[in-house]
């Protein structure tokens, strides 16, 4: 059997100390003994690390428990109760001022002693989370999860990223993909910034000047000279996502730019050098938008030279939740806990998340602007919801507000015209709206861009 927390006890009296070993040890708990603050302090620095909360007397010869209280680190290595005999209260207020979680009179009761230790375990390991979780979310190309996938990704990350490579990163809608991107630049060492650039966001007419700037007067908009979003990148990474978008004329500007690491401004006359690491992603297939004419072969050679494949969440559910938590602490702060319903784990698994780790995040998001002051709780029912029919038919009017049915339908309508008009341009076409507001539509609605 798995040996239970190792709970350190400081006490000089051996009476105490036995008894409370006993109790302890009856409960599954690992005791160890100290029998002054000195002895304490070497355990909580002990090379495998500090145990796990710690029952500390106050009145004690040589260094007292509120002396050593007042000299350890805050927060404490481990959670303190302390254990105050025929002390004053005084004394105790005094400890809890100076940050332990509790204090229990002696003789302690055994209910009332094990209450504590529970208490203190329970928010030890809550504070430890918090502290991973403020971690993660300090690093803006952290990537949350540890399945075999994501370890493998981290890997490769760290092997190519201070490369100056070209990486292609591939993965269906919402996978990461730019997460990967950020943390490609992170792992380069590069000085400069990551510029960020997406192809099927901004109109195809305005995406040249955006990508390779203008000089004054070079069209009819030109009011100023602007350097375009390559040369701003010198130095640094050019992350140019969803690139399957990339018109055709513009890919033949861009290869230029790779073979010959100038850039040059519409209207200009002098080519500008840049030294930019490219990094491009892509939810398409681009070998058969290759095959199928949409897609240069030598820009996709060029660009292709060490791909990156981030996996669907539904084939890494291990890591549903600790995605879900750190989504939970990014919107309901790390105090908040993440409550999980009987039967939520499994519908999180069975269901196939087709817009992936940005529809669990938007799930999430929605989930804390529901929730008023109480915990955030995932049910079961949230993700194995069956998905409303046919845009006509006519809704249940349930729990939902105006904006969520509304948004329902929105869903419904978009999922239609993107499965008869083929892509976003086809259905935005259908739909007769701009392409790039669509674009940004399907990600509000967390929605798979097909
Ligand atoms: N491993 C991860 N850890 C933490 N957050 C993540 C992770 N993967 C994705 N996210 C978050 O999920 C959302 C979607 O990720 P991202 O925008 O990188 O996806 P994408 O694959 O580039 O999407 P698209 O194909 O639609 O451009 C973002 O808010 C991102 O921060």
């Amino acid at each position: 059997m798995k040996p239970g927390p190792r709970i350190l006890i400081v006490d000089d009296d051996s009476g105490v100390l036995r008894a409370l070993r006993g109790l302890l040890s009856d409960e599954g708990f690992t005791p160890v003994e100290a029998r002054s603050a000195a002895e304490a302090s070497q355990l909580l620095d002990a090379p495998e690390g500090p145990p796990a909360m710690m029952l500390l007397d106050l009145r004690m010869p040589g260094e007292t428990g509120l002396e050593l209280l007042a000299r350890l680190p805050r927060p404490f290595p481990a959670p303190v109760v302390v254990l105050s005999g025929e002390a004053s209260p005084a004394e105790a207020v005094q400890a809890l001022r100076l940050g332990a979680t509790d204090f229990v009179e002696k003789p302690p009761s055994p209910e009332r002693l094990l209450t504590a230790v529970r208490n203190a375990l329970a928010l030890g390991s809550l504070q430890e989370e918090r502290e991973r979780l403020l971690d993660a979310l300090a690093r803006p190309g952290h990537l949350v999860g540890d399945s075999a996938g994501m370890a493998s990704l981290r890997q490769l990350i760290a092997r190519v990223g201070p490369s100056d490579t070209a990486i292609l990163i591939t993965g269906e809608t919402g996978t990461g993909k730019e997460r990967v991107a950020r943390a490609l630049h992170l792992a380069s060492g590069r000085k400069g910034r990551l510029v960020a650039v997406n192809c099927a966001a901004i109109p195809s007419t305005l995406l040249e000047s955006e990508l390779f700037g203008h000089e004054k007067g070079a069209f009819s908009g030109a009011l100023s000279r602007r350097a375009g979003r390559i040369e701003q990148a010198h130095g640094g990474t050019l992350f140019l996502d969803e690139l399957g978008d990339m018109p055709l004329e513009l890919q033949a500007k861009l290869l230029r730019v790779l073979e010959t690491k100038e850039v040059e401004r519409l209207g200009g006359s002098l080519p500008v050098p840049v030294d930019a690491r490219v990094v491009t992603a892509t939810h398409q297939d681009l070998a058969r938008a290759v095959k199928e004419g949409r897609f240069r072969q030598d820009l996709y050679f060029r660009l292709n030279v060490m791909p990156l494949q981030v996996p669907p969440l539904r084939e890494r559910p291990e890591d549903l939740l600790p995605l879900a938590r750190a989504f939970a602490a990014e919107f309901a702060g790390p105090q908040v806990p993440l409550v999980l319903a009987p039967g939520a784990e499994t519908s999180l698994r069975a269901y196939a998340w087709p817009g992936n780790v940005r529809e669990l995040r938007n799930l999430i998001e929605r989930l804390n602007l529901l929730r008023g002051e109480g915990p955030l709780t995932l049910g079961p029912e949230l993700v194995s919801a069956p998905q409303a029919t046919a845009a006509a038919s006519r809704p249940s009017l349930g729990q939902k507000s105006y904006r969520e049915h509304v948004e329902d339908f929105e869903r419904e309508l978009i999922r239609a015209a993107l499965q008869e008009g083929e892509s976003i341009a086809g259905a935005a076409r259908l739909l007769q709206v701009d392409r790039g507001n669509l674009y940004r539509r399907i990600k509000a609605l967390g929605l798979p861009v097909t």
